[in-house]
């Protein structure tokens, strides 16, 4: 079994808030490859960073890549530098992969200054949009849709992803709860 939708895009796209939400309209699990790569490794991604460097990390993370693809049948989120690899690009090829995107100021103000996001350490800003000229065009890429998520608030991300695949939209959620 494959994902039933799979989300990329930069840190502060939103893709761990919307895939849980997906997972809930859609009734089915939601998975997360940085969480697997961190159960994997018995440690968090920051510490894979200093002890081990950044190839390590993103030989992990092509594995986890790898095996979530091809036993997860419902939301997958991707790391955001996941994309980066070409062998996981062809992996994607075929599957209902959704690009999140988003601007320097929402992201920034989403995911904050003092998050351990290793690569945006140092001038977060900067790093932020570095990283985003060069994984712009393979998000694109890879991706059946690309949804928007300025403005927007998760739920209603979730449904234009919901739209833009072409999937049912579920149960309304309740919000009196
Ligand atoms: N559409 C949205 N509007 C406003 N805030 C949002 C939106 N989507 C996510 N957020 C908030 O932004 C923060 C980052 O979201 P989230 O962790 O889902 O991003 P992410 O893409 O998974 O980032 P990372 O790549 O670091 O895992 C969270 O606090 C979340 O509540
Ligand atoms: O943008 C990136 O390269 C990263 C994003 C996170 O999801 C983690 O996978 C890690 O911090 C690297
Ligand atoms: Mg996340």
């Amino acid at each position: 079994m494959t994902p039933s939708v799979v989300l990329v895009g930069p840190p502060g796209a939103g893709k761990s808030t919307v895939g849980a939400l997906l997972a809930e309209r859609l009734g089915t699990g939601y998975r997360d490859t940085d969480a697997d790569i961190e159960r994997t490794a018995g440690k968090p991604i920051p510490d894979i960073f200093v002890d081990e460097g950044e190839p390590y990390f993103r030989e992990l993370e092509r594995q986890a890549v790898r095996t979530a693809v091809a036993e997860h049948p419902g939301v997958l989120a991707l790391g955001g530098g996941a994309v980066m690899d070409p062998t996981t690009r062809a992996l994607l090829t075929g599957l209902p992969v959704v690009f999140l995107d988003v601007e320097l100021a929402d992201a920034v103000h989403r995911v904050g200054l003092d998050a351990p996001r290793p690569l945006l350490a140092v001038n977060p800003r900067k790093r932020w949009r570095e990283l985003m000229e060069q994984r712009r065009p393979l998000y694109t890429e890879v991706a059946r849709a690309v949804v928007a998520t300025g403005g927007r608030a998760p739920a209603e991300v979730a449904d234009a992803v919901l739209e833009a695949l072409g999937l049912p939209a579920g149960p309304t959620p309740d919000i009196t709860q």
